[in-house]
């Protein structure tokens, strides 16, 4: 099948002379984003949210409608399981190739520098996260796509109310992060505004899952926790242990996504939400996490991602989601850690 040749490729020049308005005439009939079987394209797709979230939209979508792309050589199972194409987010060529080849609707936007490693090289981030967002951004407005960018708890700062912080509130954040996702969060906004382009943005909080390694971010440490509980039943936790922050179990995150993804245009209000399920600190999780590891001992090193989680929100208010498109998350903090355990158990053999 012509889909099946094209899954693995490295994206060439489409075109020199590609006429983008041209493309965006021709293309406007059958680019409409249907909601009922979107092609979807994931940016930054092998890591912790994307790698989830294909496999949520091929079941629900169909396995060749959803196309992975990032610049990590993929596994053999992620080869298998559909489309993968290696993209660099700063190569708007390669991309606008992907949109019109696979006639794309909707865009998840996933390539990013998280928190603690965008502080670690602040050009890197500059250029994956800014300009990145504006390749994607351009793309979707010449093609119509719906476009989804997340957003994060890092988009606050130490200026916004953190025990709760509402959707709409001063953001001052102070990492690079945070910079970069007010800028996608205020662009998308604008887009709307200006273009009509049907911009969609959730603000997540931590993620917590077990089939990826997180990608460097500050609340990370409630990921490592459990393969280091379960592998050497110690752990060195690099945030205070009275540190609040909000989190979320990946099926939520993945689950809130899909069913704001899933809303037709004019069931939204606005086009970005706070999301959350649950907020706790470092020792609130060991002693969830003790309930299945009771032998667990844990020491406390504060590094330089102290400063940032000190500068977030400690409890999220997403009471405007819950109240407008009725979201609802399903895992507290015991439900979560039990799944994790149970899901982290086979692999260290204990
Ligand atoms: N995981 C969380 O806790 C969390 C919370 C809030 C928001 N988010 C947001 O969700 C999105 C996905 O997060 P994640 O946890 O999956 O991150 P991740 O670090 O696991 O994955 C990001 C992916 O981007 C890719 N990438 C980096 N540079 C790229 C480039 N030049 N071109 C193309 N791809 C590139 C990486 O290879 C990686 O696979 C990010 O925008 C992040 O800010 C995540
Ligand atoms: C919170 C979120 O954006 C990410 N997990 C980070 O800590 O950077």
């Amino acid at each position: 099948m012509a889909l099946q040749r094209l899954q693995i490729q490295h994206c060439r020049v489409f075109s020199s002379l590609i006429n983008n308005q041209l493309h965006l005439r021709r293309n406007q009939s059958v680019l409409a984003t249907p909601d009922e079987n979107p092609r979807i394209l994931i940016t930054g797709g092998l890591g912790q949210l994307g790698t989830g979230l294909a496999k949520i939209l091929r079941e629900k979508y169909g396995k060749d409608n959803v196309i992975m792309s990032d610049i990590l050589k993929p596994s053999k199972e992620v080869v298998e399981a559909g489309p993968y194409i290696f993209a660099d987010i700063l190569d708007f060529k390669c991309l606008q190739e992907m949109v019109v080849t696979y006639r794309i609707d909707w865009l998840i936007h996933f390539s990013a520098l998280l928190s603690a490693v965008g502080e670690q090289n602040v050009p890197l981030a500059i250029r994956v996260n800014i300009e990145g967002l504006h390749n994607v951004m351009e793309l979707a407005k010449q093609y119509r796509l719906r476009i989804f960018v997340p957003s994060t708890i890092g988009a606050f700062g130490p200026e916004s109310p953190r025990n709760p912080t509402p959707n709409l509130t001063i953001q001052r954040p102070k990492t690079i992060y945070g910079v970069s996702k007010v800028h996608g969060e205020l662009l998308g906004e604008y887009y709307h505004h200006k273009f009509g382009l049907d911009f969609r943005c959730l603000r997540f909080p931590g993620v917590i899952s077990s089939d990826t390694n997180p990608g460097g971010g500050t609340t990370d440490y409630a990921v490592q926790i459990f393969h280091d509980a379960l592998k050497t039943r110690q752990f060195q936790c690099y945030l205070k242990p009275d540190t609040r922050l909000p989190m979320m179990y990946i099926t939520d995150a993945l689950r809130s996504l899909c069913e704001f993804m899933a809303l037709p245009p004019e069931a939204l209000k606005q086009r970005t939400y706070n999301v959350t399920a649950m907020s706790f600190t470092p020792e609130e999780i060991v002693r969830s996490v003790q309930r299945h590891v009771p032998d667990l001992k844990v020491t406390y090193a504060p590094d330089s991602r102290q400063q940032i989680a000190d500068s977030w929100p400690q409890v999220f208010d997403d009471s405007e989601a819950r109240a407008e498109w009725n979201w609802k998350p399903q895992y507290d903090i015991d439900g979560m850690v039990d799944i994790m355990v149970d899901a982290l158990r086979p692999k260290y053999q204990i």
